[in-house]
């Protein structure tokens, strides 16, 4: 069984299943290779991120779907500011599950007339390109050996992006995308496998309404999860005083001291008063399969040291390796 088929439905019907879209973006590959569109599964698109979290959160879909982090450009800074939740409006949202999806990207738009040949389009007749921040950033090396000055022109979506570049009837748009969408948009290959690297993966997070539930997952036997056995990872944010010397250090000691090992940490901008952070730490763990008591003491030891600390979840770890 695979991580795919174990998230649970509300009950009779169809189930909701929030993404970035339009169709065609790595959000939605991610998503139906988790949620096949069926009976089961309704995929709705949203134009944000933000907008994931908040049809979540007003019971309008039972998942989401956003992308948390990649592999060679960093952190997703509007899923972190969603799970931030400064002003208090995702209080019932938890992370339930993780997707990891293998991203090549696609140079999309209109083969120039009289241009090279197929797999060896000229790009001289390329002025703009749309795509996420997110997939420009993992195509630095290509923009710096054949778009150099063209414009770059970030938007929602790679699909939407897609979607922009079919509708220059000129052909001088084009936009980074994956190969899905050449076919969705109608659009021709310019150039195949333009990330930066070839190990180029995106995390995503499924989350989900309801804090105190427990994900139905089983152990994903040989096929997913980390053959070393760390089977969970759980999500926390918190605040420590400012002007305390070591607190953040503090903080990290508890895991430690706890033999709870950490899979990643991030920052933000608290917003409470200038460069004052609000920071996120990913541990293997999980609150609800927690025997020897481990990942409670840690949340009450970083409760008794955090101005403010939150748990985000805990799911079941899709690391193959
Ligand atoms: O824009 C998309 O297609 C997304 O789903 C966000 C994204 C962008 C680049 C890499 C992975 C996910």
């Amino acid at each position: 069984m695979t991580a795919a088929q174990k998230m649970e439905g509300g009950g009779g019907g169809r189930n909701k299943v929030a993404y970035l879209g339009p169709v065609a973006s790595y959000s939605h590959q991610a998503t139906k290779s988790v949620f096949s569109p069926d009976q089961k599964w309704e995929l709705e698109p949203t134009v944000t991120i933000k907008e994931v979290f908040d049809v979540v959160q007003a019971g309008d879909a039972d998942y989401g779907v956003i992308p948390f982090e990649n592999s060679t450009h960093g952190t997703v800074i509007f899923t972190l500011n969603g799970l931030a939740d400064r002003a208090g409006s995702y209080a019932d949202l938890a992370v339930c599950g993780e997707i990891y999806l293998d991203v090549h990207h696609f140079l999309l738009g209109r083969r120039c007339f009289g241009g090279a040949a197929a797999g060896d389009a000229s790009l001289k007749h390329i002025e703009r390109v749309y795509s996420h921040p997110q997939a420009f950033g993992q195509t630095a090396a290509f923009f710096a050996k054949h778009l150099r000055g063209v414009d770059t022109i970030d938007v929602t979506s790679t699909s939407k992006a897609a979607e922009l570049a079919a509708a220059d009837t000129t052909g001088k748009s084009a936009a980074v995308a994956g190969e899905i969408a050449a076919e969705t948009y109608a659009l021709d290959v310019l150039a195949a496998s333009i990330e930066d690297r070839d190990d180029n993966t995106t995390r995503f997070f499924v989350i989900r309404k309801g804090k105190e539930r427990q994900e139905q997952q089983e152990s994903s036997g040989k096929e997913g999860g980390d053959p070393y056995g760390n089977k969970h990872k759980s999500l926390l944010s918190f605040t420590v005083p400012h002007r305390t010397p070591g607190a953040l250090a503090d903080v990290l000691g508890f895991f430690k001291s706890r033999s709870l090992n950490l899979t990643s940490i991030n920052s933000l901008p608290s917003l409470l008063e200038p460069f004052h952070y609000l920071f996120f730490v990913e541990f293997e763990g999980s609150r609800f399969d927690d025997p020897e008591g481990r990942v409670k003491a840690v949340f009450e030891d970083v409760e008794r040291a955090a101005l403010r600390s939150t748990w985000l979840g805990s799911w079941e770890n899709q690391r193959r390796r």
